[in-house]
């Protein structure tokens, strides 16, 4: 992972040397600035992780600046050094915004336990902003299950492309696990500590999306009644992971490569930039060489995205693997449920094997679900596989069965799969609000 990375703001170029020494040697980088105005400049064109800021300065002081450091960006915090210890100073420099105080002469190692903490708060604050952005908390699946040629490729593809540093762009099929396999990357990434954020960018407004990605300044349109903050933001120093990049508004797509080719972006209704480190992972089931062709998707932005490129196999094009799977699949289905393990026979493992899987992983999940919901017995037989669209929900014997939320989910599958997946009409005919129903697909794990 990077070092964090610390800016010491002191007029006094034995007291930086010190500072400096000390936190490199205990794993910080850091970089120095002797003066208001140079730590400003410094502070717009970085990104850094905390500042110490000594208060008395040759053109102002702690004061002054705190603000200003502040209005561009509030999120990182920021320790007071100072030799006037009054308990005034104090409360003022926390009020404008100071994380911490501290008296000098400073004692190093107080300062670097101090620091420890402030980056620990602060990772936390991100980490729940992208726990409550998050529908549901990160589960480690084994995606490479089997031995096929098409998941070994894909295994050593992912293994090089997560100790990398650029952007990643999957690809595949429906239902193939480019949604897991993102957060996989991000899990086995130099970032992998930090926060993932993830947005599906299919199906929404521009407007929804400028505020989803890059947040907004209180009043900066009718409604916004406070300040917030984007996806971008929240995930700095970790990894954002866009689904259905394909769909994303052409309006949207110059500001998001400014983001990522500058490390900048402008908060709806701000006049500063502010500075962000994140990576960026993108997914899509479309082709966005085509989407460039047809001048859907900006190309500019199309190469800066597809720096990695992954594609995920199809199911049909591991078939060898699908027992492995399965079994592995029905024993997750079985605890998620609460219900005792299951098998399936060879029989029902030949005619899985067999079934051309147009809607993949996905689909196989699906299966899954019906046949455990019908079994009889701890056997899963091939009768019991049912490859019809509709789920058993219109008041047979497996329906009364089903809990509330199960029915939900079956209900949304079969409607998702009347209309072909497209989740406007399906939301629609829910008579549920768009944003509700993807919401539902991801807690739902759809
Ligand atoms: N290797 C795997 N093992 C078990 N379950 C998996 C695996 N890969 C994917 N899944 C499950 O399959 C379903 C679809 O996966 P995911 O959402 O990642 O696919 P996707 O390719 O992103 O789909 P879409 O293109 O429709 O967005 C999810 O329920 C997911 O948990």
């Amino acid at each position: 992972m990077a070092k964090p990375k610390i800016l010491v703001v002191d007029d006094e170029s034995a007291v930086r040397f010190a500072l400096r020494d000390y936190l490199e040697f205990h794993g910080f980088a850091v970089d120095e600035a002797s003066a208001c105005a140079e730590a400003e400049a410094r502070y717009r064109k970085d990104v850094y992780d905390a500042v110490t800021l000594d208060y008395a300065l040759p053109d102002g002081n702690a004061l002054d600046l705190l603000p200003r450091l502040k209005a561009i960006d509030a999120g990182v915090p920021i320790v007071l050094i100072t030799a006037q210890g009054s308990i005034e100073l104090a409360v003022r420099s926390i009020q404008l915004g100071a994380e911490q105080f501290l008296v000098k002469p400073v004692d190093l190692a107080a300062l670097q336990v101090v620091l420890e903490r402030v980056l620990e708060n602060q990772r936390n604050r991100r980490k729940q902003v992208a726990t409550d952005t998050r529908e549901k908390p990160l589960r480690a699946l084994d995606l490479f299950l089997g031995e096929s040629p098409a998941i070994r490729r894909l295994e050593e593809q992912a293994t090089r492309a997560a100790s990398a540093e650029s952007p990643i762009l999957i690809q595949g099929d429906t239902g193939t696990g480019k949604s897991e396999l993102a957060r996989w990357l991000h899990r086995h990434s130099s970032r992998g500590l930090e926060p993932l954020l993830e947005l599906n960018c299919g199906g929404f407004t521009r407007e929804f999306l400028d505020t989803e990605l890059f947040g907004h300044e209180k009043g900066a349109f009718t409604g916004a009644v406070a300040a917030k903050v984007g996806l971008l933001e929240a995930a700095n120093r970790g990894t954002v992971f866009l689904d259905e990049l394909g769909d994303m508004d052409l309006q949207i797509q110059p500001k998001l490569l400014k983001a990522l080719e500058e490390k900048r972006f402008r908060r709806l209704g701000e006049v500063h930039d502010r500075k962000v480190d994140f990576r960026l992972i993108g997914a899509t089931h479309r082709n966005l060489e085509a989407l460039v062709r047809e001048r859907l998707f900006r190309a500019d932005l199309f190469y800066r995205v597809s720096a990695i490129q992954i594609t995920v196999p199809p199911l049909s094009e591991r078939a060898e693997d699908i027992p492995e799977l399965a079994q592995s699949l029905l024993g997750r289905i079985t605890e998620e449920w609460g219900r005792e393990p299951v098998k399936l026979s060879r029989e029902a493992l030949g005619v899985l094997q067999r079934h051309g899987w147009p809607g993949n992983i996905r689909e196989l999940r699906n299966v899954l679900e019906r046949a455990l919901l019908g079994a009889r017995t701890l056997l899963i037989e091939s009768v019991d596989l049912d490859f019809a669209s509709s789920p058993r929900a219109g008041g047979g014997a497996a329906s009364s069965r089903l809990t509330l939320k199960e029915m939900e989910r079956f209900h949304i599958i079969q409607v998702l799969k009347e209309e072909g997946g497209r989740v406007e009409p399906a939301a629609r005919r829910l008579d549920i609000p768009r944003s509700t129903l993807y919401q539902k697909i991801k807690a739902l794990g759809l």
